[in-house]
C-alpha cells in the first residue's frame, strides 16, 4: 500500500456538557475515518450543516483535540505521541490551519510583516535579514500579494480577503504539506471567495499540498473539490469523488444538501456564478 499523508482510523470525539447531575454526552464526531494519499495532493472537502463535527474533526487533524477513540496518523507520526514543544513544532511543520476568521488569526498590535518573519524565523535556522525577506516575499507572492504590499501594514489596515491571504502566505512558511482551512472564505466578501478558493488549487497542483477543505458552502466545495465527505450529526454518511457524489448523491441527506444549491452542472456553467477567473 502506498504511503498515506493523513490516516484518521475510527477517529471518535464525545464531550460532556452540564453539570454532575445532568451531564449530558455529546457524540461530536462518531467513527470517522478517511485517508489522504501522500503521492496524491488533493482537495479533500469536508461538508454538513452547523453541528455535524466538521470543526472537531478537524481540530483532531490539527492536535488541538484529542480523540475519545480511533487514531489520526500524519506522515507516519501518530498525533497521540506528540507531545513535546519540538514534537509539536515538526508537527506544525508538515500540517498548518487557516481559520475561518483572519482578524482573529493575527494579534492586531503586530505590523502583518514582522508576523511573518517570526513565523519563517521559527521554522528555519537563522537566517539573514535579506534571505528573511526574500523568504516572506515569495510566500506572499505565491498568494498574489508581495512583501511592499504589506510591509509595516496592521491587520486592520487590509481588507478581510486580503488578510485571508496574508494568512495562507504565512501558513507556506513552514513549506507543510497539509493545511487544514475551516470555513476559510466565509467571512470573506462574496465576490472574492472565488479568489481564495482558487488559490487552494494552485497550491495543490504548483506546491503539491492537500488541502482539507471544510466548509458549508456546497457551490465553492463543487468547484475545487477532488473528494467529498458529507457529515450529519457526527457521522460520515457520503464519501468519495466530488463530483460523482454532488451529480448524484445517494443518502437522503446528501440529496437534500444538492437540492438546496444550483450547482454549474445544473445551471450550465463550469463555476459558481460570484467567480472571477483568478
Ligand atoms: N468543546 C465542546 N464542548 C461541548 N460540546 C462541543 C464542543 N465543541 C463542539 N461541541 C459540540 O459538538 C457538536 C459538533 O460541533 P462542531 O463545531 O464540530 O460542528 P460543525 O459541523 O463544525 O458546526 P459549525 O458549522 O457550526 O461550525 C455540536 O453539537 C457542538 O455543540
Amino acid at each position: 500500500m502506498s504511503n498515506a499523508l493523513l490516516e484518521v482510523s475510527h477517529a471518535t470525539k464525545v464531550f460532556s456538557r452540564g453539570g454532575l447531575l445532568s451531564s449530558r454526552r455529546i457524540v461530536a464526531v462518531n467513527d470517522v475515518s478517511f485517508r489522504i494519499e501522500a503521492a496524491r495532493p488533493e482537495i479533500f472537502t469536508i461538508i454538513g450543516e452547523s453541528g455535524s463535527g466538521k470543526t472537531t474533526l478537524s481540530r483532531m487533524i490539527l492536535n488541538i483535540e484529542q480523540p475519545s477513540a480511533g487514531s489520526l496518523v500524519l506522515d507516519g507520526t501518530d498525533l497521540s505521541t506528540v507531545r513535546s514543544n519540538r514534537d509539536r513544532l515538526a508537527f506544525m511543520h508538515k500540517v498548518q490551519p487557516i481559520f475561518q476568521n483572519p482578524f482573529e488569526a493575527f494579534n492586531p498590535l503586530k505590523q502583518l510583516d514582522r508576523y511573518l518573519f517570526m513565523t519563517r524565523q521559527r521554522f528555519s535556522a537563522a537566517v539573514g535579514q535579506a534571505a528573511l525577506e526574500a523568504a516572506v516575499d515569495e510566500a506572499l507572492r505565491k498568494v498574489g500579494l508581495s512583501l511592499k504590499e504589506v510591509r509595516h501594514r496592521y491587520p486592520h489596515e487590509m481588507s478581510g480577503g486580503q488578510l485571508q491571504r496574508v494568512a495562507i502566505a504565512r501558513a507556506l512558511l513552514s513549506s507543510p504539506k497539509l493545511i487544514v482551512a475551516d470555513e476559510p472564505v466565509s467571512m470573506v466578501d462574496a465576490s472574492l471567495r472565488m479568489s481564495i478558493v482558487n488559490l487552494f488549487r494552485a497550491l495543490r497542483d504548483d506546491l503539491g499540498i492537500s488541502i482539507i477543505y471544510v466548509t458549508h458552502d456546497l457551490a465553492t466545495a463543487y468547484y475545487i473539490s477532488d473528494r467529498i465527505m458529507i457529515m450529519q450529526n457526527g457521522r460520515v454518511v457520503e464519501s468519495g469523488d466530488a463530483r460523482t457524489v454532488l451529480n448524484a448523491p445517494q443518502h437522503p441527506y446528501s440529496q437534500q444538501l444538492r437540492a438546496a444549491v444550483l450547482l454549474p452542472e445544473v445551471t450550465g456553467g463550469t463555476a459558481p456564478a460570484n467567480s472571477p477567473s483568478t
